[in-house]
């Protein structure tokens, strides 16, 4: 049966790529590209069963509700969300209007990326110091990255539950910041540079000894094989699905 997809964000580098890759995909059809300015709307979503969005932080959570209440399920890889915005959709998935309808979100489709995290929970107990560095394009708008913001919370989850301290720090004065951000207790580094595309490198230390996991998505392409995985297993699902990880046999 062939599945029937709009791309919300269509004209941005990845709503295009993805536009290209449902059209080259057997058992799929792009059957609406909407970008700023359209509006959601059965109508505009011409039928679609799946929709796609890849926009911006600060309209995702809205496009997520108007298109459940639009009646599609929802692949969506824009960052930005929080526990609270998921609350909110998972509250919305409950109602009756919404029965039968999914939404999963993945701060990163890319395989290496999604290995990359797993790896670094499967090792943050073991090492005393942790940092991740996440390295992007300079049109990206969003600091830190979501996957590197997933990143740190696995890896604080994976220490805090191995009853494992903070990583030490004698730093006493850092009036630029240049220590980083924290996320849940874990210090997070931004690069945006020229020739970049989505890197991440995760850098473990114990006395003597350093462990680097580093995943590099040097083309966007690379998101592509998770996106469309997505929306075949999107229709399997019920209610909200959080990361790549859930759908893979990880
Ligand atoms: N999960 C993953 O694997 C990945 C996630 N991302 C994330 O995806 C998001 C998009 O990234 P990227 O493609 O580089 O960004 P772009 O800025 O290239 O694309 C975003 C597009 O969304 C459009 N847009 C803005 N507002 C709306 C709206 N209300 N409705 C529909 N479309 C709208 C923009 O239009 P205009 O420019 O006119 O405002 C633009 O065309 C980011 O959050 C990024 O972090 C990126 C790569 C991989
Ligand atoms: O903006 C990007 O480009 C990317 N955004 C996502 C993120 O913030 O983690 C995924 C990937 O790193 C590319």
């Amino acid at each position: 049966m062939t599945i029937r997809v709009a791309v919300i964000g269509a004209a941005g580098r990845m709503g295009s790529t993805v536009c290209q890759a449902v059209q080259a995909a057997s058992g799929m059809e792009l059957v609406a590209r909407l970008d700023a300015g359209d509006e959601i709307s059965p109508t505009t979503l011409a039928g679609a069963q799946v929709a796609v969005d890849f926009t911006v932080p600060a309209v995702t959570e809205s496009n997520v509700h108007a298109l459940i209440d639009a009646g599609v399920d929802v692949v969506v890889g824009t960052t930005g969300w929080t526990k609270d915005s998921y609350g909110r959709v998972r509250t919305h998935l409950a109602s009756p209007e919404a029965a039968g309808r999914s939404v999963l979100i993945a701060p990163n489709f890319a395989l290496s990326a999604v290995l990359s995290m797993r790896f670094a929970a499967l090792a943050a107990p073991y090492f005393e110091s942790v940092e991740v560095i996440e390295l992007h394009h300079p049109a990206k708008v969003d600091a830190p990255s979501g996957t590197a913001t997933a990143t740190a919370a696995a890896i604080a989850a994976a220490r805090q539950q191995a009853g494992r301290d903070s990583s030490p720090d004698a730093t006493e004065t850092d009036p630029q910041g240049t220590r980083g951000g924290l996320v849940d207790g874990v210090r997070v580094h931004a690069v945006r540079l020229s020739g970049l595309t989505a890197h991440e490198e995760v850098l473990l230390g114990n006395p003597g000894e350093q462990l680097t996991i580093r995943t590099d998505c040097f083309d966007r392409v690379s998101f592509m094989p998770g996106v469309l995985l997505a929306v075949r297993k999107i229709g399997e699902r019920e209610g909200l699905t959080v990361g790549l990880d859930q759908i893979l046999d990880l």
